[in-house]
């Protein structure tokens, strides 16, 4: 259940993980790329989840379609716009966007600040038009090793004022962390908020490498936190938020059922955790399908999904003032 009275987050959402199925079939023909099927119906099952995939990673080839469609910048503009569209759609007050800008890049060789630009241009329209509230977290995908996440840092750091955080993404069990030691050093030297998604395919330890190591002040996912009661004491006490998305865990094989989900464990033990999409489009589905389906099939009470819910404005990387801005226009 949403509380209409709180600021509607979500503070885990892939740009790149949230490409229309039917933009994916414009830009295709716009750019005259042969792609699996030409209708949405026959197209659904290549860009879209049809039954739980048995890990992370062919999880993620769900996203390939859509990135291998943007031909050009304007087609990066475009669904960085849509996505802003898409958020208000769903009723998000304030969204932290994530996008990996080398993947973006990757099939038509584009440049990769120009990528950057390019959804924080689109990004930047949205927030005029639809009058959501949008924060940009650029994405390192670790898949493709340590040179081609400083291609994606250079490019994030060309246009350093439009990026609030960074975020390392992908294959967890091929790329641990300790592979982007001087990444992160950089990342936090420039001044960029620090996200990082751990303990989803490997363990607790993880998310320790994240925290102590990448110097995460969020963890996206860290499921694997509830093997470690030191671990969930800590990330309790110092404040380090956990950003759920309910529907990917499972969607991934993560967990196997919504009711073994740690979420509710980890919001009864006073850690600052959240409830996030992932990637609404590869998933089919959005926020309230989350806050009003997968969250009571994990337990959670009236009162957990509330808390949930300010543990978002709680953990979103604003400011003070921002947060009691976003908190008080809400309020009404
Ligand atoms: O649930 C997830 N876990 C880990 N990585 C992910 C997830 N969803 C998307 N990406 C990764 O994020 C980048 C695009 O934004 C890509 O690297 C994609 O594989
Ligand atoms: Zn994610």
């Amino acid at each position: 259940m949403i509380d209409l009275k709180l600021p509607l987050t979500d503070i885990h959402r892939h740009l790149d993980g949230n490409i229309r199925a039917q933009t994916i079939l414009d830009l295709g023909r716009q750019h005259n790329l042969a792609l699996p099927a030409d209708t949405l119906d026959t197209l659904r099952p290549h860009v879209q989840v049809t039954a739980n995939e048995p890990d992370l990673v062919s999880f993620l080839q769900k996203l390939d379609w859509g990135v291998k469609v943007l031909g050009d910048l304007d087609a990066c503009r475009r669904i960085a716009l849509e996505n802003v569209e898409d958020a208000a759609r769903a009723g998000i007050h304030y969204a932290e966007l994530r996008f990996s800008p080398g993947y973006m890049a990757m099939t038509h060789k584009l440049p990769i600040a120009g990528v950057v630009e390019a959804v924080i241009d689109g990004v930047r329209a949205g927030i005029q038009q639809y009058g959501v509230d949008v924060r940009l977290t650029g994405i390192m995908s670790r898949t493709f090793g340590e040179e081609a996440c400083l291609r994606e840092l250079e490019g994030l750091l060309a246009h350093r004022d439009g990026i609030t955080a960074v975020d390392l993404a992908g294959d967890e069990l091929g790329f641990p962390g300790s592979e982007f030691l001087s990444h992160f050093n950089r990342a936090r030297d420039a001044g960029f908020r620090i996200t990082v998604h751990a303990g989803e395919a490997a363990g607790p330890e993880s998310i320790w490498q994240a925290i102590r190591e990448l110097g995460a002040e969020r963890i996206g996912h860290g499921v694997k936190a509830i093997e470690d009661r030191a671990l969930m004491d800590f990330l309790a006490e110092q404040r380090i938020g956990i950003e759920s998305c309910l529907t990917s865990n499972i969607q991934t094989s993560t967990v196997s059922s919504l009711s073994s989900h740690p979420l509710k464990t980890f919001l009864q033990h006073g850690i600052l955790a959240t409830i996030n999409t992932d990637d609404p489009a590869v998933q089919g589905v959005e926020l309230a399908h989350e806050y009003e389906v997968a969250a009571p099939q994990a337990g959670l009470t009236a009162e957990e999904m509330r808390q949930a819910q300010d543990n978002g404005v709680t953990i979103a990387f604003l400011s003070d003032a921002e947060k009691a801005a976003l908190r008080a226009r809400v309020a009404g």
